[in-house]
């Protein structure tokens, strides 16, 4: 390439301008220095465009050095103007908008990411080395063929992590039945991305199809939280415009987050002071980072989420067929089942057990920022400061249980008789004088303080329950449904069933409001809670953000209400495929006088449909929480919910557990996955080799 003559100047200095701004360099110093490099330079635009514009970025980045505001100082208008008629033969404008017309356009600031995927690309490397943003820059000087990929702006952006293959979000009021027989739409032409012609060495890419781009990236500043509780909405937000994402053929990615600032405000702070000060911001606002938190590894983290959403979402775009006919979300889910730790494909599973792996397949996603995907009132998110698991295996979230089949529960109105309610009642019934009668149930005393509390001698009475069970009433099945289910044609006689204190919360019938301190477990989880990576080999767990005192609700284990039947053939089915599920019994009301029906025996199953509840890990003897039998919609003693409650004083980050009631020297766990106890408790029971085995006696002795 020659000097240029006038004429030829416009589409040159275009994408000149384009090169810079993808570099995070703004029109107008861009315009100076293309200004005096061509002067320098004779008009010679080859030296300029040489290896990528190196000349002109190298200029670029000692006039921000020189000028010390990163080169997007304001700068008279006559300059911008003059270069552009005089100079350049820009008159006529950029009829793509990116250059033209005259008025400049809104500053942005951008900070720009680079990671490949493969080690000897000398890129990432660099960009994450002490001399950044040069090296960015010229790591960005080698992305020849570059692909960038632009999220629409309109588009919200989700941390939702999208199962590869899957077309667009389900509703959430989707039956089962609908949601396991829907194939997806097929892809629609205009998801494909859009061509535009761009600089001579890229193909910029305009992308339609929000799944090419969403990754695990937010547009805003709540993707600096790390998983940890969002601050994100009660602080000043930089409004972040537009977030480009850059791949080039040598398997480098690029990222570039720009945000719209007073242009008269505006001067380039160096990035390593912008570090400091969002790693500071974070460290006060979500309190529960790591250590070695920075924000250079989590721009690394979401760089490495870009690489790695685009390695499996290959295909999700074309919907394009393998080679025996099978479309790529079929093939996704099947690598799930696998992932997931089933042996069996769906070809030798039951119908009840592939109905439910469809199902954990389709809701295969997590959203990090919360699990519940909006169910409950506050968001839980999800942390992990200890691997590369950004989330626990899939499972459905559900914040109520869910009738999976054939159990009865029967919510009707009509069942509930006056005293079994209070229609009297009305505001909260704590504070009126004598007790209604919805407090029968627990002998005339509510269980709840006026602070929506459960009183500590209920709890104290309940933690004994589980730990003394022997010391407690107990009842003898006739015919104990638990053995009918495991051998129908000769049951074993029956084990025997605590008779638990049953709380019964106020409901529908009852003349009080919603804010009646009689009804604490229907209103949901209240306290901030998290789900974490333990890091101490018990996998997940749930974690408190808040102080509690004793008696506090944390949450329901929630999840599919099955008969015992029911779950019976569920476990073999999974154990068969060394798969284990996370059932409770609800025998709380079962007694001797009355043989429950199939339907009437009832369990919960937290595995494939639960909320945080299946989170809580079990703690020998000293556990924190206590679960207990709360009866809110039925009065039938044989459903009801199980409320977790603190039982004791919780501090702020600390993981909450309860006692299983596991019999660790059982010689058989089942339907519970047989573990090594790491409780880490001085009581622990099921720790094999346990230096000192202290039984429960000792630990309440202690
Ligand atoms: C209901 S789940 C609890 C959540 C589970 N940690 C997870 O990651 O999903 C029960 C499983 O957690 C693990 N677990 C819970 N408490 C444990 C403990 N004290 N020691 C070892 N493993 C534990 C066991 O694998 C157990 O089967």
């Amino acid at each position: 390439m020659g000097s240029s003559r006038s004429g030829d100047n416009t589409p040159r200095a275009r994408r000149a301008l384009a090169a810079m701004r993808a570099l995070g360099f703004s029109k107008k110093p861009t315009l100076t220095v293309l200004k005096r490099l061509l002067k320098v330079y004779g008009n010679n635009w080859a030296l300029i465009e040489d290896e990528s514009y190196r000349v002109l970025a190298e200029a670029m980045l000692d006039h921000q050095q020189a000028t010390g505001d990163g080169g997007s100082e304001p700068e008279p208008v006559q300059e911008y103007e003059g270069i552009d008629a005089d100079d350049t033969d820009m008159a006529g404008g950029d009829p793509s908008g990116s250059l033209g017309p005259r008025s400049p356009p809104p500053p942005t600031t951008a900070m720009e990411m680079v990671v490949s995927p493969r080690p000897q690309a000398r890129a990432s490397t660099r960009a994450l080395g002490k001399r950044r943003h040069r090296e960015t820059v010229d790591a960005d000087l080698q992305l020849e063929d570059a692909v960038l990929l632009r999220e629409p702006n309109p588009v919200p952006v989700d941390m939702e992590e999208v199962q590869p293959g899957l077309n667009g979000r389900r509703s959430r009021n989707t039956p089962y039945s609908e949601e396991l027989f829907r194939d997806s739409p097929p892809q629609q032409p205009d998801q494909n991305p859009e061509q535009i012609p761009g600089a001579r060495d890229r193909t910029i890419q305009r992308c339609r199809n929000r799944e090419m781009t969403t990754s695990s990236v937010e547009p805003t500043n709540s993707s600096l939280n790390n998983g940890t509780r969002s601050g994100v909405g009660n602080g000043k937000e930089a409004p972040c415009l537009d977030i480009e994402v850059a791949s080039s053929t040598m398997g480098e990615v690029k990222m570039s987050l720009k945000c719209s600032v007073d242009p008269s405000k505006f001067r380039m702070p160096a990035l390593e002071a912008v570090f400091k000060l969002v790693e500071s911001k974070c460290l006060r606002s979500y309190k529960v980072l790591p250590p070695d938190f920075s924000i250079r590894s989590l721009m690394n983290e979401i760089c490495q989420c870009v690489v790695e959403r685009n390695t499996q979402s290959d295909g999700a775009v074309t919907g394009s067929r393998s080679e025996d006919g099978r479309n790529r979300k079929q093939i996704a889910a099947e690598k799930l089942l696998v992932s997931n730790g089933s042996e069996s494909g769906p070809g030798n599973s039951t119908p009840s057990q592939q109905r439910h792996l469809a199902l954990s397949t389709l809701r295969t996603s997590h959203d990090v920022m919360d699990i519940s995907k909006g169910e409950e009132k506050i968001r839980i998110s999800i942390v992990n400061d200890f691997g590369k698991e950004k989330c626990p295996p899939s499972f459905c979230y559900i914040p109520r249980n869910l009738v999976f089949q054939n159990a009865l529960v029967s919510m009707s109105l009509a069942k509930i008789g006056g005293e079994d309610c209070c229609a009297d009642c009305f505001g909260d019934c704590l504070s009126s004088p004598e007790p209604c009668a919805c407090a029968r149930q627990t002998g005339g005393e509510y269980a709840y303080t006026l602070e929506g509390l459960v009183r500590p001698a209920f709890i104290d009475e309940c933690v004994s329950m589980n730990r003394f069970p022997e010391e407690h009433q107990k009842v003898f099945c006739e015919t104990c449904p638990l053995e009918r289910s495991r051998n129908k044609a000769s049951p074993k006689p029956c084990r025997s069933h605590l008779v638990r204190k049953i709380i019964k919360e106020c409901w529908s019938k009852c003349g009080c409001n919603m804010q009646c301190g009689n009804r604490v477990v229907q209103r949901g989880i209240t306290c901030n809670l998290q789900v974490f990576f333990t890091g101490k080999g018990t996998g997940w767990g749930l974690r408190t953000l808040d102080k509690l005192p004793k008696g506090a609700f944390v949450c329901e284990y929630a999840g599919e209400i099955l008969t015992n039947t029911e779950l019976h053939e569920r476990v073999v089915e999974n154990m068969q495929n060394d798969r284990y599920v996370h059932p409770i019994l609800l025998d709380a009301g079962w007694c001797s006088r009355k043989v429950l029906k199939e339907e009437e025996a009832l369990c919960l199953d937290g595995t494939f449909y639960g909320n945080v509840g299946r989170f809580i890990n079990h703690r020998c003897c000293d556990a924190n929480l206590v679960v207990v039998p709360v009866e809110v919609e039925t009065p039938d003693h044989h459903y009801y919910h199980l409320a977790f409650f603190t039982s004791t004083k919780v501090e702020a980050f600390e993981e909450l557990t309860w006692d299983y009631g596991i019999d660790f020297d059982a010689e058989k766990q089942k339907p519970l996955k047989p573990f090594e106890c790491l409780c880490g408790s001085r009581y622990c029971r099921g720790r094999k080799h346990h230096p000192r085995k202290k039984s429960a006696t000792a630990a309440a002795a202690d």
